[in-house]
């Protein structure tokens, strides 16, 4: 970090830039992601390229990606050894709903080069997009094999919770539909420079690509939970009578709840995902055009 300080590059909270200082919790990140030498890796936040260079030479191919001019000036010193690794210099959102497609092209073209190639997202996350990231990747063209991050303990709280919780919603559905997610290891703020206000976590999420077939509309069922939790405490009725209000009448949701067997003062934080699916797909059913 001392180089950061001799070129006058100071740390810019707006983008998350905390950078991980103890090694032993680098390595821990990428044993926790198996590398191998058909993995491509998607890091987003290059930083200083310290986990870069660490997994170059276990990966079949990297691609990192970094907002700031400075650091990916900085990083490409270290990186330019690695014939492996590509950089990308620029935001890796399009927007909050999408990848920026210079990404997804050079994902693309990584996974082309390589045989029998799998995808794995292995990053020190930035916190304010971290939600955005991890949840998007799962809606790309490219799905991912495994996803490795360190992120706020808060969220990983969220990407592991279970019905009736306080950290139960939208995104634990969402995730826990297609994956397996579980934290690898709570970290003290101490082990980033600058030190962060929150605590954090290392989280391992491995997609199960029967889950996801599970699933006959990805978008829908996503759009369709994010609606539903929108007011996760509020009885299920209001939250959908609201969510569907241009496609059904109040009579055709009492008449689907009722096929659901939901009782009038059914929450939607109690839905579990098995019955969260089958609910997806009776809205399916009565509303095809939702959320087009
Ligand atoms: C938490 S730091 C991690 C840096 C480094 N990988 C490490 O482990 O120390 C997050 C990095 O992501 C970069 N960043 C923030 N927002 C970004 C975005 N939207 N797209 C790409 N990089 C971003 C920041 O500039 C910062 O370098």
């Amino acid at each position: 970090m001392q180089k950061l300080r001799e070129i006058g590059v100071e740390p810019a909270s707006r983008h998350g830039q905390n950078f991980l200082i103890d090694m032993n919790l680098v390595r821990m990140i990428i044993s926790s992601a198996d590398l191998g030498p058909q993995d491509v890796v998607l890091e987003i936040g290059t930083g200083t390229g310290s986990l870069t260079t660490l997994m170059a030479p276990e990966a079949g191919r990297v691609v990192t990606v970094e907002i700031d001019g400075h650091l990916y000036e900085l990083a490409s010193e270290q990186l330019l050894r690695f014939g492996n690794v590509t950089q990308l210099r620029c935001d890796a959102l399009k927007n909050k709903n999408r990848f920026a497609p210079e990404v997804m092209d050079a994902v693309g073209d990584a996974l082309a080069d390589l045989p029998d190639s799998r995808l794995k997202l292995v990053a020190n996350l930035p916190y304010n997009v971290a939600t955005p990231i991890l949840s998007n990747l799962l809606l790309c063209e490219h799905t991912p094999h495994t996803m490795v991050a360190t992120i706020q303990k808060e969220l990983a709280d969220r990407l592991v919770a279970k019905p009736w919780s306080k950290d139960y919603g939208a995104l634990s559905v969402w995730m826990q539909a297609q994956c397996t997610t579980e934290v690898v290891r709570e970290m003290s703020p101490k082990v980033f420079w600058p030190m962060p206000k929150v605590t954090s976590a290392i989280v391992r999420i491995i997609v199960d690509p029967e889950r996801r077939a599970a699933i006959p509309d990805l978008k829908f069922f996503h759009q369709w939970i994010k609606a539903i939790f929108l007011h996760r405490r509020k009885f299920l009725r209001a939250n959908v009578v609201s969510a569907l209000k241009q496609h059904a009448t109040k009579e055709q949701v009492d008449v689907l709840l009722d096929e659901m067997e939901f009782a009038p003062d059914t929450r939607t934080e109690q839905l579990d995902i098995p019955t969260l699916l089958r609910f997806t797909e009776k809205v399916r059913a009565l509303a095809p055009d939702w959320g087009l």
